[in-house]
Order: C-alpha cells, then structure tokens, then sequence
C-alpha cells in the first residue's frame, strides 16, 4: 500500500488530506474512524479528499468525512486547508479554486499571505433548508431540551447548525449541551453547535461541539453560521473578528441573501504514507485515554 496523504489544520481543527485525482483512495466508515483515532491511526477531526469534477468551471469534487465517519455536505477550516493541498501540491497553479460539495459550490483563494478567504456561498435560514423537522425560521426560538428552555438559531452553511448565544463561551457546558442539541430531534441530520459570547460588535468568542467529531479548536462553518446568528440579532456588524478555542478568523457578511465569506490559515503539518488502513480501535480500548 502506498497511499500518500498530509496532515492539515485550520485553526487546530485538523485533517487527514487525500489527493483523489492522481490515487485511488477507497474510504469506508470503518476506515475513516480508524483513521481518525488518535491512538490507533493518525488522528484527526475530519478526512478530507479532492476529486476529478465532470463539472465545467468546477476544479474538484470536494469530499468530506467526520471522524465518526460520515460523509457531509461542507467543511470551512478544511476548504482552506484543500486549496493550500491543491496548490502546495501541484494539482493546480491558479490561486482561486471553485469547488463542489454535498453542500453547494464554494470558491477559495488563496492570498498574498499565505491565509485563505472563501465564498461560502448564502447561508439558508429557513427550516425546510437546514433542515429542520418543523417549517419556518429558527432565529432566537425556544427549544426545550432536557427539561431545560434554551433560545436557539438555526442557520445552515451547506450543513447544519444550531447557534446560542451565552455569557461567557469558556464556561459553556459544551460536553452536556452540545450532545444534547446535536442529537435533538428537530434536526433530523443532527447539528453543530455553537456557544457564542458577543464581546464587541465586530468581535464573536465562539466555542464549538462540531456534529460527529464533538468539541474541535475551530470550525469554520461554525463561525460563519455565528456571525450570521449574531447579525440577525442585531449584534453585530458586516465584518466580524471571531475568536475560537485555535484561533481567530475573519467572518464578513453583508446580511439576508448574500454570501458570507471566511478567510484564515490553513497550516501543512506533514506528509505521511498509509503503510496500511489502521485498524480499529478495540472494544476494550477506553475513549479518551491520554490527552486525546
Ligand atoms: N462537523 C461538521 C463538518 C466539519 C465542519 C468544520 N470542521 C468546519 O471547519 O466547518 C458537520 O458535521 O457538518
């Protein structure tokens, strides 16, 4: 086996990246959870993979995966963190990528300063479109969970999330709330959740439960699904810094109907070789064990 892949992060939000243009590279559930460990295999938050697209104007196919091992339709921090790939790698020499996800068509560019801004096209509101199982929009609307009444927004980014604001984001109960909302019932193909704290009204302090991975440094969709939460409640401006747990990025957004756009580092660690798919962790092996 020979199957080359690098380790990126954006933020601390980190990956594991394939080029799916010149290898063949045949993931399953069952590998990419094992991939993810970060005992038994590399370790990371989501397995990303470029791919040939048929579609004109369109670079790559881009593909990915949570650790738990499900496909989704996007990733921000990892958006940045292909377009570096494909550029680092040779597999483009142009610095502007248009991209197709499960989530919609986005387009990275990278810039003088090695940081990446992405088109992460118009964030979708209504609750047919995020989804929800009720219709309508879900701006600060109460939601009983576990017996306790939160007020939440839901805005979708091509996936789903579920964003509250909170008085101070480092003592969010990420661990009990964030579970909780992801697997609640009104989100069908459950949810990221986001604990926002409004510091100023160009600055978000932001922590993350992240939908099939849990508690990340950073997740890109996630700030800007908290800027537009947060613009909606008239909190903050068109340009927003957001501070997470990793670090910060740049979220603008001029309001209702027009894309939002993120710009941040996407950072190569190393470049790695797959001797073999790792294999899965044993049952008798406790989650968590060490600092991971
Ligand atoms: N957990 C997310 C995918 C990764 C998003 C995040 N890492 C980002 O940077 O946007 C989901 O299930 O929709």
């Amino acid at each position: 086996m020979n199957l080359e892949f690098a380790k990126m992060h954006g933020l601390g939000n980190d990956f594991v990246v394939f080029d799916g243009v010149r290898q063949t590279v045949d993931l399953t559930p069952e590998r990419i959870r094992a991939l993810a460990d970060r005992r038994f295999g590399v370790g990371c938050d989501q397995v990303l993979v470029l791919e040939p697209s048929e579609r004109a104007g369109v670079d790559f196919a881009y593909r990915i995966y949570n650790a738990d091992g499900g496909e989704v339709e996007q990733c921000g921090n990892g958006a940045r963190c292909v377009a570096a790939f494909a550029r680092e790698t040779g597999l483009t020499d142009r610095d502007l990528l248009r991209l197709t996800t499960l989530g919609g068509e986005i387009e990275p560019e990278i810039l003088a300063d090695g940081r990446v801004t992405v088109d992460m096209g118009v964030p979708r509101l209504d609750g047919a479109e995020i989804p929800l199982t009720e219709p309508g929009e879900w701006v600060r609307a109460p939601l009983a969970v576990d017996g306790e009444e939160h007020r939440i927004t839901a805005v979708s980014v091509g996936n789903p999330h579920c964003v509250l604001e909170v008085p101070d984001a480092g003592a969010a109960p990420l661990e009990v709330l964030g579970p909780a909302l992801e697997h609640h019932p009104l989100f069908p193909n459950r949810a990221n959740v986001e604990f926002v704290a409004v510091e100023a009204p160009d600055r978000l302090r932001v922590r993350v439960w992240e939908r099939g991975a849990g508690v990340t440094l950073a997740c890109g969709t996630g700030a800007c699904a908290a800027v537009v939460a947060a613009r909606l409640w008239g909190r903050v401006g068109e340009e927003v810094t957001v501070v997470l747990d990793g670090g910060e990025l740049v979220i603008q957004w001029a309001g209702r109907g027009s894309p939002v756009r993120m710009t941040g580092p996407a950072v190569t660690v190393f470049r790695g070789r797959l001797a073999r798919w790792p294999d899965p962790r044993p049952a008798t092996a406790e989650k968590g064990t060490g600092p991971f």
